[in-house]
């Protein structure tokens, strides 16, 4: 093991190596699993490497530009931080230090509902930085209402309804584990409640995860309720889930300010096509009205590339920043968002565009004679990338 010089990762694989070495298990099982065969967490890597480039040449990319503006956000580059619940597992500073990573960075935060520090205890940490606030829909809707309230009065610019979750997908490794949430770390949002059901995960014969969301979580949630969230706030709704056309154009008329499509990362339903491959029906399906976000699997500067070549507005980044934030606190996720960011510069400048509006649809192409050369579990875990990460260690 080399003293002198620490080892410092190159791209976000090697970040999830480190990260894993890191963590306690049940906490890396948690952050990194799909749901049931996780089909739908290989393809979202595989699926944005069946895009290729078709660059052009002789453009003068001297001067670049990739700032842009995300709901009269301007952001550093199109690149948002997806919500992540229990983030203090990862490290204890949690969700403040992703926080001030994210304002450092002038990208947008989004705080999940199952944060383990504070809606107020993040603003008060990080001021000056743009933040959404990502909810979930309580069965007890005075509970979901103050949620919303208590965000908008703290500053946050945006309300994220994630859609994908009337129930919670089955992780397998969470069920094996036991999961719950470590004994000295609560859902910080709900420290006040009465219900102490609300602050913890319950200790249950399988995933405690799965058992709080079925008990407390309202499986009825439906589009009558997004008209109701939108009499509770005035902040622009965003909804996070949506993968399919039809949905989009319902979302529009309902009066959603944007739309992220995700599938959770391959956490909810397995089988459901990776997000690069319906970003275009749904692009389609807003007709323009109102801006597309797409998550789930974006890895590298090229995946961003793809994601706006297809019409989207900007990405979202999970786990990642997870594996930043096991790995060096605020430090590790600013540096995880730096590969990104200068990954993307980078690609872009190589694609022949030197801003954001240089880049076209016919820039990209699907391949559909695209083999598999490699063994896909090596793309999801890093496992070649981190051997090699391993042993310079
Ligand atoms: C550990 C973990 C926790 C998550 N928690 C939430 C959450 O609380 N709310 C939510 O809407 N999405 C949650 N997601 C989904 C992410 O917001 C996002 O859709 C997904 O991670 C994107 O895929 P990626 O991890 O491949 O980038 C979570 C994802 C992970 C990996
Ligand atoms: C609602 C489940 C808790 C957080 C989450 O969204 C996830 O683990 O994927």
């Amino acid at each position: 093991m080399s003293r002198d010089k620490p080892f410092e990762p190159v791209n976000v694989y090697e970040y999830e190596t480190l990260a894993r070495q890191k963590l306690p298990k049940m906490a890396y099982d948690y952050y990194a699993s799909g749901s049931d065969d996780q089909y739908t967490l290989e393809d979202n890597i595989l699926a944005f490497r069946r895009f290729r480039f078709k660059p052009r040449v002789l453009v003068d990319i001297s001067v670049q530009d990739i700032a842009t503006n995300i709901l009269g956000i301007p952001c550093s580059f199109p690149f948002v931080i997806a919500p992540a619940a229990m983030q203090k597992m990862a490290h204890p500073d949690g969700e403040v230090a992703v926080a001030k990573a994210a304002a450092a960075s002038k990208v947008i935060m989004t705080l999940s509902s199952l944060s383990t520090c504070s809606i107020e205890e993040v603003a008060r940490a990080a001021p000056e930085g743009p933040k959404w606030f990502q909810l979930y829909v309580y069965r007890d809707r005075e509970v979901t209402k103050k949620l919303v309230e208590r965000a908008e009065k703290a500053g946050y610019c945006a309300i994220v309804v994630t859609v994908d979750t009337p129930k919670l997908g089955r992780r397998e490794a969470d069920v094996h584990n036991k999961f719950e949430l470590p004994q000295h770390l609560t859902f910080a949002n709900f420290i006040d409640s009465a219900n102490e059901d609300r602050q913890r995960t319950k200790k249950v014969d399988g995933s405690g995860l799965a058992a709080y969301i079925a008990s407390l979580f309202d499986p009825s949630l439906s589009w009558k309720d997004i008209s109701w969230l939108k009499t509770v706030t005035k902040l622009p709704i965003l909804l996070k889930g949506v993968l399919n056309g039809k949905d989009a154009e319902l979302a529009t008329r309902c009066g959603a300010a944007g739309i992220i499509v995700s599938n959770h990362g391959a956490r909810q339903l397995d089988g459901s096509p990776a997000t690069i491959d319906c970003l275009e029906a749904v692009v389609n399906g807003v007709q323009g009205k109102i801006p597309v976000l797409v998550d789930s699997g974006v890895r590298r500067g090229t995946d961003i590339i793809k994601a706006l070549a297809l019409g989207a507005q900007a990405v979202c980044v999970g786990r990642p920043i997870l594996w930043g934030l096991a790995v060096a606190g605020e430090e590790g996720v600013r540096r995880v968002i730096e590969l990104y960011r200068n990954e993307f510069e980078l690609d872009l400048g190589l694609l022949g565009c030197p801003s954001l509006a240089d880049i076209r649809r016919d820039m990209i192409v699907k391949v559909d004679w695209f083999i598999n050369s490699f063994k896909a579990s090596d793309a999801l875990h890093g496992h070649s990338r981190g051997q090699e990460a391993h042993s310079r260690l």
